[in-house]
């Protein structure tokens, strides 16, 4: 399986998640400026996948000729601060940072070592919580909603929320996956869509807002979502709407899963209000494909992630297992 972002040659390579669907272009990062730019453009997103962009940025900052302790911690400290809210990113850098007084060396391989765990600790953790949704949701084929990308192209490689997806289409148990089109940058239209039309998943696309009118028609057994933070207590932050969809399940009892590795878990936080949530440019809103949609100087409210309280989520699967309603990890 391609990883969405790897280490070939001393330079760091990923998918470019802002040209997808169209376009598969595979761009090559030379420098930290280049990463942290990507990560800002969002051309390489979602938590687990900025996690591995952390922790290769801190060894790419530490192979430099003139690297010294306080250039690559000044680099470490650039990219950690890249966005704010997954908690992934900070992680990455940090693996890597912890051995940096063993050296260059040391910090690639501890690199590369999470970007294997990445794939096999997501495997697990999606596995659990596709056993989670067979239980929990009787009837077959399955109808499932998901919100935003968790999919591969949020990881290192096979995904999370989107993993459970994968899982349960190899049990032959999914009817149709139901794809939150994630506005205003277009997560699921543009990269989940992609994902799941290049499994052969059965799919539509719906608009945000229509999520829970599909829930009052009975077409979802469960919702699945990943996380860019989870607090002590099970408070949950990931895309901006996952908070109605969680409000929608809950009026219509219908199971919220939230499906992340560990490394997403900040234990240091007992509730989820302490959380910074990313606030994104206004255009983003006030304009579709580049072109403006609101009249000229519109002001927008444009949050990129909310908050969901751990009492609507069902329940938290990480690779350690299934935690109701909450985790203490
Ligand atoms: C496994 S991905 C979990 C989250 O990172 C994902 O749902 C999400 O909110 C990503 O937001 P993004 O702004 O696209 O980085």
């Amino acid at each position: 399986m391609q990883r969405t972002i790897d280490w070939d040659n001393g330079e760091i390579v990923i998918v470019d998640q802002c040209s997808l669907p169209h376009t598969h272009r595979i761009l090559r990062l030379r420098t930290v400026e280049e990463l942290v730019a990507a990560i800002q453009r969002l051309a390489v997103r979602g938590a687990p996948a900025l996690g591995a962009a952390g922790a290769l940025g801190t060894a790419l900052a530490a192979r430099l000729p003139d690297a010294t302790e306080e250039s690559v911690r000044a680099a470490a400290d650039r990219l950690a601060r890249a966005r704010p809210t997954a908690v992934n990113l900070s992680w990455g850098v940090r693996q890597a940072l912890a051995v940096l007084p063993d050296g260059a060396d040391a910090v690639l391989a501890r690199a590369r070592n999470l970007l294997d765990a990445d794939e096999r600790v997501n495997r697990l953790a999606s596995g659990h919580a596709a056993e989670e949704v067979l239980r929990r949701c009787p009837r077959r084929p399955l109808g499932l909603l998901t919100h935003c990308n968790s999919g591969r192209l949020a990881t290192v490689a096979w995904g999370t929320a989107l993993g459970v997806v994968w899982h349960l289409a190899e049990a032959e148990a999914v009817g149709e996956v139901l794809v939150d089109e994630t506005r205003p940058l277009l997560q699921g239209a543009r990269l989940t869509a992609w994902e799941l039309a290049e499994a052969g998943i059965a799919y539509r696309v719906l608009p945000d807002g229509a999520a829970a009118t599909a829930m009052a028609q009975g077409m979802v057994d469960c919702v699945l979502v990943g996380a860019d933070r989870i607090a002590a207590n099970g408070d949950v932050v990931n895309k901006v709407g996952t908070y109605g969809l969680a409000l929608a399940a809950a009026a219509h009892e219908v199971p919220f899963l939230v499906v992340a590795p560990t490394s997403t878990v900040d234990t240091s936080l007992p509730d989820g209000t302490a959380i910074e949530i990313e606030q994104r440019s206004p255009e983003e809103v006030t304009r579709f494909a580049g072109e403006p949609v609101a009249p000229e100087g519109a002001a927008a409210f444009n949050p990129a992630f909310d908050l969901t309280p751990a009492r609507l989520v069902t329940a938290v699967i990480t690779e350690h297992g299934v935690r109701t309603p909450a985790p203490s990890c």
